[in-house]
């Protein structure tokens, strides 16, 4: 089936009807929105997944199951073991989902009605999914064997991914054997990767967790790699302090090589390298991550120190190519990241090939599914007892939020419910002194428990009863009991606690999460869990019937933006401020006035060529 006719997926099992006898308002509420036709609605729900029996089944049980409590569904073991699965060494227990077997049925005949089962294949068989743009989607070719076959319009990728990633093995054991000198001939023991958004938060999310894994530690000792992602002049000035530049080289990796930010931040470093090297240092101490090779050549990269990557990977899932695997490479050696690459390959093969019912990215995906679109729990917590896992939270953020937080399907059809999940996260026991709260007696958050069996680092101090791991997964183990059983009121009362303090100090439980054990923090098992959300969220997207793979949503800010830095550019060059006939409402000229007659009392340097490197000599920070 062409994945057109996938896209239709909803109306094959269509038995029209707008009825939601759902009483949580889970579908939009279209009366407001006056713009919108009574005809498009129609349509939209026609083709919507919303419109299958699967969906109206699952809208039904809802009510059977807010007639449950989890301290209910958890004493019943078979229903437990049915919800726990073990694959690859990792285990994930699903039970304390608000769900029954039942519920897994009707996900799976959602599934069904979604064609889940051919959208997945037809993203492995290159098939231009990502419509709007008219683009494969093919992360997993980034991470493929060398003898997998993976092709866009007809041509094996892998080959090309394996020549980029030889080049990037032979590239840094030539920089981390010092063979590749500096400008003034001292080995390069700093790497500042410049990047934004997907070309930032993925190699981060890695580069942390790998700091303390032993054999990475060993690899990485004496190098620094740090990360210049905000325009923010204060994040030049953290990635660039203490650095000695004849030691320092620069990764500027962007997929378009155009993002204002990243290439602001490119020219930044290059006036700080070549205002203490001279220009012809760009040679030995800039090189470029892209898409673009022809905008990298431009900038001043020589395209011999240049690693391509192609536009069927998208930025946010872009962390196995050249995009993380040359920066970490630098710090961690090739081999160390090699394994990286094959602990997501041995997610995507597991995602591909194991039956919807026991696999595991799907189960994760139609459960989020199930909190979000029926029981009506819009956000998540990724809450990982693991503090080399403290940047899962920020990266899975963009792959999921940028991904599926969309209004409309596939087709251009406005959604007839809202799509999207709102991820956040801290890693546990912090995580608990600050929004478990919330949590625990506020809104429902169906939570992530990521924890870990062998911790990349051991103490187990003389008189302590259990070692400092063991006592971090005393929280991992009790937190996801606590908002799953809570604390009655009769409880309290046998506990003499008195009567004004029964209300604050009771918890009504019945709060889902699911949890997820990690034999080890290793590379190997870092690629595991960063392939398991990306294909969770391309499961959410493809049963929503949603394109994930594109972003507009970003586009109107860059837009506006642009507008305002002629402003200002203007306001300088001709000393005046913003007026009604700069186009400009009310509210954005006198904040901009603001802004301005602020910067005037200011003393503010002259533009200049060359990074004022004497102000981090002067502001040691
Ligand atoms: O790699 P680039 O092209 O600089 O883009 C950076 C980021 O900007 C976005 O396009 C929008 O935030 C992301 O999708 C992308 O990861």
């Amino acid at each position: 089936m062409a994945f057109s006719q996938l896209q239709a997926a909803g109306k094959q099992t269509s038995e029209n009807g707008n009825s939601n006898p759902n009483p949580i308002p889970l579908t939009r509420d279209v009366s407001v929105n006056v713009s919108r036709s009574l005809s498009s609605m129609d349509k939209a729900m026609e083709t919507s997944i919303a419109s299958t029996d699967a969906w109206r089944a699952l809208q039904e049980h809802v009510a059977e199951i807010e007639n449950t409590h989890l301290k209910d569904l958890l004493a019943d073991q078979g229903r437990c073991e049915a919800m726990s699965k073990e694959d690859m060494g990792l285990y994930i227990d699903f039970s304390r989902q608000r769900a029954t077997q039942d519920t897994i049925k009707k996900l799976m005949d959602l599934a069904r009605a979604a064609n889940l089962k051919e959208k997945i294949d037809a993203m492995y068989a290159g098939d231009h999914i990502n419509s709007t743009e008219d683009r494969a989607v093919l992360h997993v070719a980034t991470r493929a064997r060398r003898e997998q076959v993976i092709c866009d319009d007809g041509k094996n990728q892998v080959p090309e991914v394996w020549g980029v990633l030889d080049r990037i093995k032979a590239f840094s054991e030539k920089v981390r054997s010092g063979e590749w000198k500096g400008a003034t001939g001292k080995p390069i023991k700093n790497i500042v990767a410049i990047g934004i958004g997907g070309s930032f938060l993925g190699p981060l999310f890695v580069h942390t967790a790998l700091r303390t894994e032993p054999k990475a530690m060993m690899q990485s000792r004496g190098r620094t790699l740090r990360f210049l992602a905000n325009v923010d002049p204060i994040d030049v000035a953290r990635a660039l302090n203490g650095l000695d530049p004849e030691e320092t080289m620069a990764v500027v990796i962007s997929k378009t090589f155009t993002t204002a930010e990243t290439m602001l931040n490119a020219r930044t470093v290059r006036s700080w390298l070549t205002s203490q090297l001279g220009e012809e240092s760009v040679a030995q101490h800039m090189v470029a991550v892209s898409t673009n090779l022809k905008l990298v050549k431009e900038f001043g990269i020589d395209p011999e120190n240049a690693f391509g990557f192609w536009d069927w990977v998208g930025g946010r899932y872009s962390v196995c190519s050249a995009v993380g695997i040359l920066p970490l490479s630098l710090q961690y050696g090739f081999e160390v990241m090699e394994q990286f690459l094959s602990g997501a390959n041995a997610m995507d093969d597991h995602f591909r090939e194991t039956p919807l019912e026991s696999n595991l990215p799907v189960l994760m995906g139609l459960l989020s599914v199930w909190n979000i679109s029926f029981l009506g729990y819009p956000a998540r917590a990724i809450l990982p007892y693991c503090q080399a896992l403290s940047k899962l939270a920020p990266h899975i953020q963009q792959v999921s939020m940028e991904s599926n937080g969309k209004g409309v399907d596939i087709n251009g059809n406005v959604l007839p419910f809202e799509a999207g999940e709102i991820d956040f996260g801290e890693p546990g026991t912090n995580g608990q002194h600050s929004f478990y709260q919330l949590i625990h007696q506020g809104r429902v958050v169906p939570c992530d428990f990521i924890g870990i069996v062998r911790s990349q680092q051991s103490v187990y101090l003389k008189d302590e009863i259990v070692s400092n791991h063991d006592e971090l997964m005393c929280n991992f183990f009790a937190q996801a009991d606590a908002l799953a059983y809570g604390k009655s009121r009769e409880e309290l009362r046998s506990q003499n606690v008195p009567d004004y303090l029964i209300p604050h100090r009771s918890f009504t439980g019945n709060r889902p999460s699911t949890s997820l054990l990690l034999p080890e923090l290793s590379a190997y098992t870092v690629g595991q869990v960063l392939a398991l959300y990306e294909h969770q969220v391309a499961v959410q997207g493809f049963v929503w019937n949603i394109n994930s793979f594109d972003q507009w949503g970003v586009e109107l800010g860059k837009v506006l933006a642009s507008r305002v830095r002629q402003m200002i550019n203007q306001s300088r060059n001709k000393h005046r401020f913003v007026n009604n006939s700069d186009g400009f409402n009310y509210s954005t000229t006198r904040l901009l006035n603001k802004y301005l007659q602020g910067k005037t009392q200011l003393l503010y340097p002259e533009p200049r060529d060359v990074f004022p490197a004497e102000l981090l000599e002067h502001n040691p920070l």
